[in-house]
């Protein structure tokens, strides 16, 4: 049996297709495999159509996988639920209720567990009327009720879609604190979707990158980061036999992001890559190996 033990979120061999069977259904993802260690901030990165919000969905227990098992808090998402706070993308709420009516419903839904302060100030904090209906609010000041709505449930895990895409610089900014300050208060995991990987970089310490519905990447950020490095060189230079994610030549330099597995030519100059710089090399080349899911695993621990 796998110890589940102080982990948050893990995902074995997990697949989801979607589709009637006699329209040969497509894999949303497929063979995902990985481990998240509880109180750990993970980006989830990925093109579009990657599998991301499936996968935050099957954690929230909104979908239920193919084949394969996902175990959220050490037990399966739907008996998680209470546990875990969960932000679509596109945010579904009341449309006809006012701000508090919203906060209020989500104090029924939550006994116990509430904290109605942290609600009451996140909204406070956008400049919201707590008389205003949902219809009336912009679409980042609903990301702003959804935010309030899912940190009050002081939820364990919390899985969040694409949360920052519709705010403005200064409220993503004010937000992302009050995630990272949750986070650290309270111990609360966060996994959070998002296609701004600048934002993510010194927030986040954990790195999902998924790719054509499968886990590319999975680690430690630091820990990625330290295992590529960025070289430039001679064209001619032998980039045997390291794992070469992305290379460039221009005229007679070469410039390239390798995964070495050993000591790398001393005619080589080396540099540590930015998260930015690794996952849009990874973007960029989609057939490049990621790390495996032994790898995976160990990151976990
Ligand atoms: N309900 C559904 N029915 C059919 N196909 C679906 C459904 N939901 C997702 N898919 C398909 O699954 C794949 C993964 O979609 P998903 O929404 O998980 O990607 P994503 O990485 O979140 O993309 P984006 O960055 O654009 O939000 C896509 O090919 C999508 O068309």
């Amino acid at each position: 049996m796998t110890d589940t033990a102080g982990l948050a979120l893990e995902a074995t061999a997990v697949g989801r297709r979607f589709g009637a069977r006699w329209k040969a259904p497509a894999w949303a993802l497929r063979d995902c495999t990985f481990k998240l260690a509880a109180g750990r901030v993970c980006a989830v990165v990925g093109p579009n159509g990657a599998g991301k919000s499936t996968l935050l969905a099957l954690a929230a227990g909104l979908l239920v996988p193919t084949e394969g098992t996902v175990t959220v808090l050490g037990t399966d998402p739907a008996s998680a639920r209470t546990r875990v706070g969960y932000v679509a993308q596109d945010k579904p709420l009341y449309p006809q209720l006012t701000v508090a009516e919203t906060l209020r419903m989500g104090a029924d839904l939550n006994p116990g567990r509430w904290d109605a302060a942290t609600g009451e100030r996140i909204v406070a904090d956008g400049g919201l009327d707590p008389a205003a209906r949902v219809r009336s609010l912009s679409g980042g000041q609903r990301t702003r009720v959804a935010l309030a709505l899912a940190l009050a449930k002081r939820p364990e895990l919390l899985l969040l879609d694409e949360p920052m895409a519709d705010l403005d610089p200064l409220a993503r900014h004010e937000l992302m604190g009050v995630l990272m300050a949750q986070a650290a208060q309270h111990g609360t995991t966060i996994v959070m979707s998002s296609h701004v990987v600048a934002e993510l970089e010194g927030s986040c310490d954990h790195l999902l990158l998924i790719g054509g519905g499968r886990v590319r990447l999975s680690g430690e950020i630091d820990d990625l980061l330290a295992a590529h490095v960025r070289v430039s060189g001679l064209a001619e230079t032998s980039l045997d036999p390291h794992t070469v994610v992305e290379a460039r030549t221009t005229g007679r330099q070469l410039t390239a992001l390798v995964r070495p597995s050993g000591p790398l030519p001393e005619s080589l100059r080396t540099s540590t890559p930015s998260l930015e710089e690794l996952v849009l090399s990874y973007l960029r080349n989609p057939q490049a190996p990621g790390t495996t899911p032994a790898e995976h695993e160990k990151a976990a621990i």
